[in-house]
Parts: structure tokens; sequence; C-alpha cells
């Protein structure tokens, strides 16, 4: 793969901040090392002495003084080793990449934390759109992913999309606009970048079925596209065996795969993953680098001690009980749409994770239904133009999130929902 075709001039301007690279270097050295050389703070100054963090299994992480000292300081800009060893270990164990025996240039398996998916997302775009970009995305799609992706002043194209994910010979006569041999030309409009969330979408709740997967990959080899397999809901299918990533099918190294905690450890520890091709994910730890410098090294190491001491059977073994709750959580959305909704939406049972998207019957645009009746009615939701590329656009869905509210909860404000949408016609 030629990379440098992808990059922006901006994330290809990028170089290592020597004081970081010292930092690391200093870092990988042996103690008789004697640095006068980073401006990092003493840690002797910090008030913090030690803490230590009951775990719901009765385990304790506890960060001694030497770990709080090590904890409380900076850290290295891709990620901590031993977070960075066991994520790179699940990846290798879930999806067997074949880039992971690739070498460098060829598109190796390399990985980098990030302060949420978000970060990553946000970084991902910042270095593969330019402004007036022909970008292919399946709307509707993640509000976050719009906010990041329109002020870099690209062309969002529209795949067309249904409750089994993006739709092959749809991505297939969007691409049909274009010469595949025109792809490696200068100047050439060809679409590089391909954005998609494979599991439980958001907000639409679909999950893209292999053979979908396979053909969507098919085509982006013979368009030369990167594929952004953005799955912070891959760990929230409710049913085995979980569906292949497109990082399990990646022959060329042309997926770049953003994973997330937030689902399933926690969403405001800030932890996310970007996997992809190492000369891509070296770009991103550049922008880091002169960013955020690293995500929270106390954060991390938190994680870490935690998944260490789960190891990968203790760590899957707590995603069960994680996809039972929203099974649960599912199934009482399901059943109380079935009793408030049926005659006035249709929708989709979601097979993956925390949201279902509702058709409301007889109603163009919800926006004004959700932003000002249904407050009124004390029951909120999201309305479905926030998810498109076109906000103004009408939209007749809502997204309803069965994440937060109890079973109870959620069957008064179907109920209310449902009291609204009969006003309304
Ligand atoms: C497809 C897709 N990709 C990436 C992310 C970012 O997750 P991260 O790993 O935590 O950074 C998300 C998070 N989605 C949401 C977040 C959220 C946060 C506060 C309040 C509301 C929120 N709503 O509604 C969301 O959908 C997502 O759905």
């Amino acid at each position: 793969m030629n990379y440098a075709r992808f990059l922006t001039a901006v994330s290809a301007a990028r170089k290592p901040s020597a004081i970081r690279m010292l930092t690391e270097l200093q870092q990988r050295s042996p103690p008789s090392m004697i640095s006068l050389a980073g401006g990092a703070p003493n840690p002797n100054t910090f008030p913090f002495q030690a803490c230590s963090i009951q775990v719901k299994n009765g385990d304790t992480l506890t960060f001694d003084e030497t770990m709080m000292k090590r904890a409380l300081q900076y850290s290295a800009s891709s990620g901590i080793p031993e977070l960075l060893t066991w994520m790179k270990n699940l990846q290798k164990n879930l999806h067997n990449p074949p880039t992971a025996n690739y070498s460098a240039e060829m598109g190796q398996m390399d990985m980098c934390v990030t302060t949420g998916s978000q970060e990553g997302l946000c970084k991902v775009f910042e270095m593969l759109v330019n402004p007036g970009d022909n970008v292919l995305l399946d709307a509707p799609t993640y509000s976050g992913t719009l906010a990041a992706l329109q002020p870099l002043g690209c062309n969002l194209i529209n795949v067309p999309s249904d409750q089994h994910g993006m739709i092959p010979s749809g991505l297939k006569e969007v691409l049909s606009s274009w010469d595949p041999a025109d792809v490696h030309k200068p100047h050439s409009t060809v679409p590089r970048v391909l954005y998609t969330i494979p599991n439980g979408g958001n907000p639409t709740g679909a999950s893209m079925t292999t053979q979908r997967k396979r053909e969507v990959y098919e085509l982006a080899r013979e368009y030369d596209l990167l594929i952004i397999e953005d799955d912070p809901y891959y760990f929230l299918q409710f049913d085995k065996p979980w569906a292949p990533t497109f990082l399990s099918m990646d022959v060329d190294g042309r997926i770049i795969r953003t994973d997330s905690f937030s689902k399933i450890l926690s969403s405001g520890l800030r932890i996310g993953f970007v996997t992809g091709p190492k000369p891509l994910v070296d770009r991103v730890v550049l922008h880091i680098q002169a960013s955020t410098m690293h995500t929270s090294t106390f954060t991390q190491l938190m994680v870490s001690q935690l998944l260490h001491g789960w190891g990968q059977e203790g760590f899957l073994n707590h995603i069960d009980g994680v996809i039972e709750f929203y099974r649960t959580q599912r199934d009482a959305m399901l059943s109380s749409a079935d009793k408030w909704l049926k005659d006035v939406a249709e929708w989709h049972a979601p097979a993956a994770g925390m949201f279902l998207w509702i058709k409301l019957k007889g109603i163009a645009d919800t926006q004004q239904l959700i932003m000002e009746k249904a407050l009124e009615k004390e029951v909120l939701l999201v309305p479905g133009g926030v998810f498109m590329i076109n906000s103004s656009d009408p939209c007749p869905y809502v997204r309803a999130a069965f994440s937060l509210s109890t079973p109870q909860q959620i069957d008064e404000a179907f109920k209310r929902l449902s009291a609204l949408i009969k006003e309304a016609l």
C-alpha cells in the first residue's frame, strides 16, 4: 500500500517531537542513566501518596508510592507499554489480522491508546481528509463523527444501507461514478476513505453481515480505499459467534479500526484505541505528541492493572455480563415498543449496541415533535435529523437508548411517546 497518497499535507508535515523522543529514550534506559533532559516535574512534589481501588469482584487495584509517582508522570504518546501489549495480544487473539506479521512499510498492525475512540476518530479524520475530498459513509451515522468530519470541508457521500448495514451494491453504484484506473492519477477525485460503524450502529442499531463486509472490502481493494471501522459496540454483540471484523480480513493493510472501553469498562476514564497500519498509526501518534501528549497515565495504569489481573478470559467473562445486561434492556425496550408503539411506529430489533431506531408513521420530521412536544410530556429522545449528513433534511426517525433507564422507565417513556404521536397525528 502507498500510504503517502492518503495523508493530508498537515499530517505529512508532522515530525517527531525531540523532547518526547528524549522522554521515551529515557524511559527505555537503564537506571544508571542520569538524565538532565526532560522538563518533567519532580513527582516528590506531587500531593498524592498512594491509592487503592476496589473492584466489584473483590480484587483491589493498588498504587503504592512508587507506582503512584509513575501514574502521575508524563508517559509515552502511543500509550503505556503494558496496556498496549495487552491490547495488541487481544486484537491478535480476537481478529487474527493478516497484517500482524507484515513489515512496517507493508502495513504491519500497530496500535496506539487514545483518549476515547472519539479522539482516535478525530485524529484519523484530520490525518486523511482534505477540504473538498469525497468521503464515503452510510448515514444516518454517529453525530460525533459528523461533528469531526464536516468542519474539514469534505464532501460526505451517503452509501445506501439498511438494518444489515452498508449495502455493497449501493457502494458499487456510488463508486461507478469513477474509473478505478483514475485512482492514482494526480488530483484524482476518487474517494480515498470509507467510514462505517459495523456493529450495533449508532443510531440505527444495524450490524453488517460478514458477506457484506467481504464485498465492501473487495470494492475497497478495487478503488484503493481505506476503511475506518469504528466499532465501539463490537463487545456488545448479543449473540456469538461475534461477526468477523474488517481487521480480520485486512490482507492489504487498508483498515483503520477504532475500539473503545467506554461501553464495557468506563466512559469517563476515556480509553480508546486506534489499530491500523504502522505508517498511519505513527502519524496519529505524532498528532498526539503535538496535542494531548498522551492519554492519562493514571487511567492507563489503572485499566492495565485490572486487565492484567483478569487476563483475556476474565475480560471476556466481564463482557458476557455486560452483554446480558444490555440484552435484558433491549428486550425490555422491544417489549414496550410492541405494547405502545406498534400502531404508530416501526423498527428493527438490534443485534448489538444500545440503540433502537424508530420510524414514526405519518410524521415527516421528528425535530419539532421531540424538541417541543416530547419535552412537555417529559420524555427525551434524539430526533433523527442530528444523525443525517444534512441535519435540516426531514427525518421521520428518533433514536432511543436502552442503556440507562430501567425497564419500567422505558415502558412509561414509550407510553408518553405513544400519546404524543397520536396527538400529533
Ligand atoms: C459510533 C461511535 N463511535 C465513537 C464514539 C465515541 O466513544 P468514546 O470511545 O467514548 O470516545 C461513540 C460514542 N457515542 C456517544 C457518546 C456520548 C457521550 C455523551 C453523551 C451522549 C453520547 N451519545 O449519545 C453517543 O452516542 C459512538 O457511538
